[in-house]
């Protein structure tokens, strides 16, 4: 009795201050929740703080999941909003007004929306999280790097890194004809980017734990620093600024920034132009950043530069590594089409001189079918973002989408439509002969994006993809193992899609068959 005299007061008290928290809290997380009601637009229920994404960040459902039920849920209309935590988002579905967005009416849709500060994480001030005037600055200045004639001129760099992975894989053999090619494909794919973007000859395949891979793993690696700035960044990035906690660790962005340093150094030194992407990002350096004086309004800083730098591997390697080892677990299920792949290859070849030439490589049709129909029913990108730059009125229809409002077009479910594309989950390159291309509704292949936005780096991922995968397939017969999952297991967690085991598939001299 008398101790319930006595914690009494102070019971009440912490009654009332959890009470009121737990209000305001309340508030705060389902404040934003009538925006789609009111806008009478279909919407799906969201719960409070996480919006429709409660399932995807307890880690039940992956991030393709997540939209998809979103996707599947409105089948008939041509735009319908969700919640993104508490932010409200609305979802392209109609593949016309997804072609307006993206290219009729970019002039309304210039950004993607991100909002990631710089000094929270490195990325923020590259080209994909960059926004209006700085965005166009940057993205006039990395474009001649991806230009045919300078992927020509990279062409030999590339295939230095495609004839290392092939000599990997035959020292190998000696002792294992089973290779995880998901692990073997990144090797590639880092030592591409890492002499194209970087400048440096990292051979991956014979120092896998080589300072570069081990760096860029650190970036990414994760830690309860990165889920921390991750949800953070979801629930409020404006928080995230004020409280400037960092996801990218200091020793990391140190790392990136002295190679990069060193790389510049080097080459002015010894007068060296190697006509690669990291030469494009020293001229927009020495253009935009130690003498901007064409874009006075606007103020670039060196960190800017290595943040382009560091882009290229986060949006080049990882999408071109999952790529070509869905391709080849794909052509290990359908042997008929690595069959007519391989013939292709060698007709191809023979035509050319024998050579895996550029000229081989633009008249490699069925490749950039298997190529593409992979990116069709596994694409690492599973949404488009944009962020309306202007108001704009919906074409027919009275909706105006308002300034600042954020948009997904979700490309996975688009590609995975059987409106679109019949039995999605067959794996059929003839999907993108030229006659079926024709057939197209616009709007319905967004394997790179479109529009001015598009993925600047297309052609050199093509390039890449198919000398690599001319490379192997020309010599080795590859196919299921005793360790290929089938289905394989698609990770949960992170915002591609990727094995959760990697791709374990057997490799065989083509000759030895
Ligand atoms: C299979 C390989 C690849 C795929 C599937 C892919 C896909 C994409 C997609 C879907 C976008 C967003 C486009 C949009 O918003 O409309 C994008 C943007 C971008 N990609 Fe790629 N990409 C690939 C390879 C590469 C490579 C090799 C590089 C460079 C080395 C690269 C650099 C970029 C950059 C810098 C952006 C941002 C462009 C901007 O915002 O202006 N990508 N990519």
């Amino acid at each position: 009795m008398i101790s319930w005299t006595i914690n009494f007061p102070f019971d009440s008290f912490t009654l009332i201050c959890t009470t009121v928290i737990g209000v305001l809290f309340y508030y705060y997380s389902t404040s934003t929740y009538d925006k789609w009601k009111k806008a009478n637009l279909p919407h799906t229920r969201p719960v409070p703080l996480f919006g429709n994404l409660f399932r995807m960040v307890l880690g039940f459902d992956s991030e393709n999941e997540t939209y998809d039920k979103i996707y599947k849920q409105f089948p008939d209309k041509k735009i319908c909003g969700f919640y993104q935590m508490r932010t409200p988002y609305l979802m392209i579905r109609d593949p016309e007004l997804i072609n307006n967005v993206l290219i009729k009416d970019f002039a309304h849709f210039t950004d993607h929306g991100f909002e990631m500060d710089p000094s929270v994480n490195i990325l923020g001030s590259s080209l994909f999280f960059t926004n209006g005037q700085k965005w166009k600055i940057m993205r006039q200045k990395m474009s001649p790097g991806f230009t045919s004639g300078k992927l020509k001129l990279m062409h030999s760099q590339i295939k230095e890194c495609s004839k290392d992975m092939i000599n990997y894989i035959n020292s190998k053999l000696k002792t294992t004809d089973q290779f995880d090619v998901h692990d073997i494909m990144n090797k590639y794919a880092t030592d591409v980017i890492g002499t194209c973007a970087f400048g440096l000859k990292l051979g991956s395949m014979s120092d896998e734990d080589n300072e570069f891979r081990k760096h860029m793993k650190l970036l990414f690696k994760s830690s309860f620093r990165l889920t921390f700035t991750n949800l953070l960044q979801l629930i409020s990035p404006k928080l995230l600024s004020i409280l400037k906690i960092s996801s990218t660790p200091p020793e990391v962005m140190e790392y990136f920034n002295s190679s990069f340093k060193n790389v510049i150094e080097y080459r002015e030194k010894n007068n060296l132009n190697r006509n690669d992407v990291a030469q494009t990002l020293m001229q927009a350096r020495k253009e935009l950043v130690l003498n901007n004086s064409s874009y006075p309004e606007e103020k670039f800083t060196e960190m800017d530069i290595i943040s382009n730098a560091i882009l290229m591997y986060f949006a080049g390697a990882e999408p071109v590594s999952d790529t070509l080892a869905f391709c080849l677990y794909e052509l290990a299920m359908n042997k008929h089409i690595q069959d007519k792949l391989r013939e292709h290859i060698y007709r191809t070849k023979e035509k050319h001189g024998g050579e895996f030439s550029n000229d081989y490589l633009m008249d490699l049709h069925y490749a950039d079918m298997v190529l593409t129909e992979t990116l069709r029913k596994v694409n690492g990108t599973i949404v488009l973002f944009r962020v309306a730059t202007k108001a704009y009125q919906v074409p027919n229809s009275s909706l105006i989408i308002e300034k600042g409002q954020k948009i997904i077009i979700p490309t996975y479910s688009i590609h995975h439509d059987p409106k679109y594309y019949t039995n999605p989950d067959v794996f059929d390159p003839e999907r993108f002969s030229l006659e079926e291309k024709s057939k197209r509704l616009s709007g319905t292949e967004l394997l790179f994006g479109d529009g001015p936005r598009f993925c600047v780096g297309k052609r050199l991922a093509e390039l890449e993809m198919k000398l690599g995968l001319s490379e192997i397939v020309s010599k080795f017969e590859v196919s299921p193992c005793v360790k290929t999952e089938n289905p394989i297991q698609f990770a949960k967690a992170g915002g591609a899609i990727k094995p959760k085991n990697g791709i374990w598939l057997s490799l065989k001299p083509v000759a030895a068959v």
